[in-house]
């Protein structure tokens, strides 16, 4: 893969100096909201403790700590789409750690420390190897929350096995702690939650935060960008784990009592039940929800204890049939509307020529070979002994009947994973088994047959993710400015792009989807283009405007593509070799003119058997 130059990744972006701002700057309403938000939640803990009666406020801590909790149920699932059951198992271990430390060890500053040290770095540990284990090998969803539903069993088993060490199925109890008011544990606990709660706030509003929502709604997609899905995976699940952890720590030490159920696998159940109910993917929903269940069960359960979990199971199974996304999205949209406005508008985008970079393309003559590829399901070829070159600076059509095998083609070509022989080398390196993602960053672009994007993304958020790759996304601020190649602002100007920065993608045109589908593969920067029927569906006009940027993006940029197409007039407008696929086969190679003269080829779009024909 060809790397930026250090000068061009050190300049200050081009859009950033356009428009006067800095890169680094926060969305203005996110940090507004986050510290309104928090000043009134840092204002209820100090007036808590005044208002409310001791046994009110004994129980809100608990709740407190346990809506610290559910926000990282909620970030995993609500924004990231992954269906966790393991939650409770971390806030299980940093209480344990607490627990068995000073139980066992010793009781002091210095111990108070190392054991919440022991308990969120083990817990963030912990966390990293499920993780690892449910998403690096590409498991399916359902495989992965299984994994996460398996670790509170497998932690409340070891407590169990750990007899006298770990008190058992009795916990342990009475270990030495601060014996602070019911206030200053309030505090604490809320304290703790705003901190949290205020983070990850201004975390799922930055750049990063849109890029979870990207992985819950096109995962693949995100890989065949260059996003390391897994990696972003499993780094929530840890960061998630440790905030859990930090939790369990704080209520164990304010409780003096820790017990099997802490990091079981009802608690788990009950963290997704709570954050179903408040509406995933709104963090306050599922905090409030929290509180509030937790406070009620607290009243109820010991006068109606049967009743109390019969009405919360209809309550979540009310909620799940008549509001899929929760309580909190109907009370803001209803608040919204009580008070006039609209949605929040998304932040301004302002575009500008990325840099040329310092390395060419020139060096490379062929940077994609492909030796005796085979892709086989089962006993069905459905490639066999596919061997061909792609030149830099031409563009390559892969053309053939339906069902040739062009679309399993450039699956192998982008994925390691995908063929059963054969190699595939991208400027000079074989590509092996790497995902999407190790083969985005030697170098390949590809584009999709269909336009199934990223439907509650904006068309500005979307090339923010394709840049990933080059710029990275930042974690707690948006861009504001985004610098991207000129073939990419080309096709946004062309398809009218440019001016529907802040729309929605579900809202756009099928030519405005294929455009930015393009433009989005082309922000990638790659040296190996592989498009899939990129103008089906466009108009004349369109499909034009699209052909003059790959032709220029060849000819001036020196691009190696790979083109399948089934329109033949589009294929020898713009091509300058064509390779035919039949039946899995390379049929034939050459010049557009020679296969169009060629009847083997006629032969076989006219529906006859290549074995048959002249
Ligand atoms: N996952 C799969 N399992 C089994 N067979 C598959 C699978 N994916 C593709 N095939 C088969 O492989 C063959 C080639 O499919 P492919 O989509 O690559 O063809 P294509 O040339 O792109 O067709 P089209 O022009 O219609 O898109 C087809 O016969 C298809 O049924």
């Amino acid at each position: 893969m060809v790397e930026p130059a250090p000068v061009a990744r050190a300049a200050r972006p081009a859009a950033e100096r356009a428009s006067g701002a800095t890169a680094r700057t926060p969305v203005r309403s996110a940090w507004r909201s986050a510290l309104v938000g928090s000043a009134l939640g840092l204002a209820a803990v100090a007036a808590g403790p005044f208002l409310l009666d001791t046994y009110t406020t004994n129980i809100l801590i608990r709740a407190l700590f346990l809506a610290a909790l559910v926000v990282g149920v909620d970030i995993l699932w609500g924004y990231a789409g992954v269906l966790t059951f393991g939650q409770s198992a971390f806030f299980g271990v940093g209480a344990y750690a607490c627990a068995l430390v000073f139980t066992h060890y010793g009781f002091g500053p210095g111990w108070a420390v190392g054991a919440l040290a022991l308990g969120v770095l083990g817990a963030a540990g912990v966390a990293a190897l499920v993780g690892w284990l449910a998403f690096y090998h590409g498991a399916s969803p359902l495989y992965a929350s299984i994994i996460t539903l398996a670790l509170p069993i497998v932690l409340v088993q070891a407590i169990f096995a750990g007899g006298r060490f770990t008190g058992s199925s009795s916990g342990l109890s009475a270990f030495p702690t601060y014996y602070w008011s019911v206030g200053t544990w309030f505090t604490i606990a809320g304290v703790y939650l705003v901190a949290v709660t205020a983070a990850a706030w201004l975390f799922v509003r930055s750049d990063f935060g849109r890029l979870l929502v990207a992985i819950r709604e096109n995962e693949e997609r995100c890989a065949y960008l260059g996003v390391p899905v897994s990696g972003v995976k499993i780094a929530l699940m840890a960061a998630s784990g440790a905030v859990g952890a930090g939790a369990g720590f704080g209520y164990a030490a304010f409780t003096n009592v820790v017990a099997p159920e802490l990091g079981g696998f009802l608690l788990g159940t009950e963290l997704l039940i709570w954050t179903a109910l408040g509406g995933r993917g709104t963090l306050i929903g599922p905090v409030l929800g929290t509180l509030g269940i937790d406070v009620t069960a607290s009243y109820l359960t010991g006068a109606l204890p049967f009743l109390w979990s019969l009405l919360i199971g209809i309550a979540f199974v009310a909620v799940i049939v008549l509001l899929p996304q929760g309580v909190a999205p109907v009370v803001a949209s209803g608040a919204r509307r009580l008070l006039g406005r609209g949605p929040a508008a998304p932040s301004p985008l302002a575009l500008a020529p990325a840099p040329a970079r310092a390395e060419t393309r020139e060096g490379v003559a062929a940077p994609l070979k492909v030796e005796n590829l085979s892709r086989r399901y089962g006993s069905l070829k459905v490639l066999d002994g596919v061997s061909f070159e792609a030149q830099a600076g031409a563009i390559l059509s892969i053309v053939g009947p339906n069902g040739a095998g062009k679309t399993t083609l450039m699956r192998c070509l982008s994925d390691g994973g995908e063929r059963t022989g054969g190699r595939v080398h991208v400027n000079g390196v074989e590509i092996g088994r790497g995902a999407p993602q190790t083969v985005a960053a030697l170098g390949v672009g590809r584009s999709f047959q269909n336009t199934n994007l990223f439907d509650t993304l904006t068309v500005g958020e979307c090339l923010t993710l394709a840049r990933y790759k080059r710029d990275g996304a930042r974690k707690f601020a948006r861009r504001l400015a985004l610098d991207l190649p000129q073939p990419a602002l080309d096709i946004l100007s062309a398809t009218g792009l440019s001016d529907r920065l802040g729309l929605e993608t579900r809202h756009l045109s099928h030519g405005m989807k294929r455009g930015l589908e393009l433009a989005m593969v082309l922000a990638t920067e790659p040296d190996v283009l592989l498009l899939d029927e990129p103008t089906a569906g466009l108009t004349k006009a369109e499909r034009t405007a699209i052909g003059g940027v790959l032709v220029d993006l060849a000819r001036a940029h020196g691009l190696c593509t790979l083109l399948i197409e089934h329109d033949l007039d589009f294929v020898r407008e713009i091509s300058d070799r064509v390779v035919v696929l039949h039946q899995g086969e390379l049929l034939m190679e050459g010049t557009v003119e020679e296969v169009v003269a060629s009847d083997l080829v006629k032969a076989v779009y006219a529906g006859e058997r290549a074995e048959t024909a002249p």
